[in-house]
């Protein structure tokens, strides 16, 4: 049981209860694989009882809000509980991040800049252990920036043709894209992995294609070499993901949104994949079989920017496995999503619909509270817009909106313990610091950072 157990339960908005321990997710959860994700926040804004995500089952859970007002601060929150759960829960969950902003690599530090605040709440600054993932061509200037990365690349034998057409945005029955599909369509049938020159070889051997069209071919693919995210092989999905571990990939070099829903199309259906077998090993497990393979842990995928991936006016590259696998179908597996986004209403209308739970950060966009409330579940007694109202313009506060418990809930998130990167830099505090750097510098001092606040 955890040491923040607090027997006031105290939920804002009225809803079933289950026993002494709120646990958002979960009415079943008895106190064990919880996420402490932060306070609840009366209506006159005053601090209640902790409150707590379960971790023990699989969720999809959204995070929208308006700029700058905590969703990757939130995200950070879950991915250090999921990082700090006791074994041997920890050793079956596994967390991988895609970072399209490249903000998540400063978790390695403890979150000394809010040492004050985390003091009050009863938390120390800690960092994580986490391994961070850049594509394979572009991790020299990681390394120059001292950040320690390892590379990753995804197998070019892993796109279709048809799926190639769409990252180099060539329509599929012009001369180049009927090129392109049968030379990878021909390379894909002798059923072996190949490189970027077996394609270009193949391009070569075409005898009904044109030479001018040979040349794009070419061309296009030395492009997509120089983004250094394609090799023969790819990186094996264990060495990203394994219990107990938390995995970010760093996808903020990639200009192209096609290759980032490419790369996370592949990763995320590989990822359903090894869930669907290892679920098949935990039956097996179950009903007596003695095997000693271990299973592939249970996943928690972290996409931030969620409207890349998932946009609501068209499909992605990784619409199809986002919505049909991972949120159709991935709690069967032991697959937890957890989205992110700006813009709910830029977002595919089943993302909404599809989350067990909702944090909702502040909103002020008409569309955008029109979106959620258009699947607004039938236990909300007020709009969502009265609901925002009340909540107040506070960083950090935010409403969930639980289908387990068919309750809502408004919290203040906890703060962070690791360092968290995605804050707007301010030009008044870059010259404070200057000043400070320059007064320390004169008095043959160290620099001090930490800020009791
Ligand atoms: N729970 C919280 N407690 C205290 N401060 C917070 C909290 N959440 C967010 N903040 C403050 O708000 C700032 C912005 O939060 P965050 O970076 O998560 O925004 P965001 O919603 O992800 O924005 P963007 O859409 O631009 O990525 C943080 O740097 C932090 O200062």
């Amino acid at each position: 049981m955890s040491d923040r157990e607090n027997r006031d339960v105290r939920p804002a908005f009225g809803g079933k209860f289950g026993g002494t321990l709120r646990v958002l997710g979960n009415e079943e959860n008895n106190g064990e694989g919880l996420l402490f994700l932060g306070n609840y926040m009366a209506l006159d804004h005053s601090k209640g009882a902790d409150v707590y995500l379960d971790a023990l089952k699989p969720h999809a859970v959204l995070i929208c809000g308006k700029r700058g007002y905590g969703k990757s601060y939130t995200m950070g929150c879950m991915l250090e509980e999921l990082a700090f759960l006791p074994e041997p829960i920890k050793g079956n969950l596994a967390s991988l991040i895609i970072d399209t902003m490249g903000i998540f690599w400063t978790m390695r530090d403890p979150n000394i800049s809010e040492a004050g605040r985390l003091k009050s709440w009863d938390l120390t600054p800690s960092g994580l252990e986490t391994e961070i993932f850049v594509p394979a061509g572009n991790i020299d200037a990681y390394k120059k920036r001292n950040i320690e990365v390892k590379p990753f690349s995804i197998s070019v034998s892993e796109l279709s043709g048809s799926q190639w057409c769409r990252v180099l945005r060539i329509e599929e029955v012009s001369p180049l894209g009927i090129l392109l599909v049968r030379t990878i369509e021909s390379l894909r049938e002798k059923g072996e992995q190949y490189s970027f020159d077996d394609i270009i070889n193949e391009v070569f051997l075409d005898s009904r294609s044109d030479s001018s069209s040979k040349g794009a071919a070419e061309n296009c693919f030395r492009a997509v070499k120089s983004w250094g995210l394609f090799s023969k092989e790819g990186t094996p999905l264990s060495e990203l993901i394994s219990g107990g571990r938390t995995t970010i990939l760093d996808v903020s070099t990639l200009e192209n949104e096609n290759v980032c829903a490419a790369a996370v199309s592949i990763l995320a259906g590989r990822l359903y994949e090894e869930r669907i077998e290892a679920r098949r090993l935990y039956e097996k497990k179950k009903m007596g079989e003695k095997l000693e393979e271990k299973e592939f842990p249970m996943v928690w995928l972290f996409i931030d920017e969620a409207h890349i991936f998932l946009p609501a006016a068209r499909e992605s590259l990784a619409s199809e496995v986002l919505i049909n696998r991972c949120l159709r179908q991935g709690r069967q597996p032991g697959l937890s999503l957890v989205l992110a986004t700006q813009r709910p209403a830029s977002l595919h209308p089943d993302v909404v619909s599809q989350s067990d739970l909702l944090i909702c950060h502040r909103l002020t966009s008409s569309d955008d509270i029109l979106a959620l409330e258009t699947s607004r579940p039938l236990y909300m007694q007020e709009s969502l817009r009265a609901y925002l109202k009340k909540m107040g313009s506070e960083r950090g506060a935010a409403l969930i909106v639980d289908d387990h418990s068919e309750s809502v809930h408004m919290v203040r998130v906890r703060p962070r313990r690791s360092w968290h990167g995605g804050g707007e830099p301010s030009a008044l505090e870059l010259c404070r610091r200057e000043k400070e750097g320059a007064k320390t510098q004169a008095q043959g001092k160290g620099p001090s950072n930490i800020h009791e606040d």
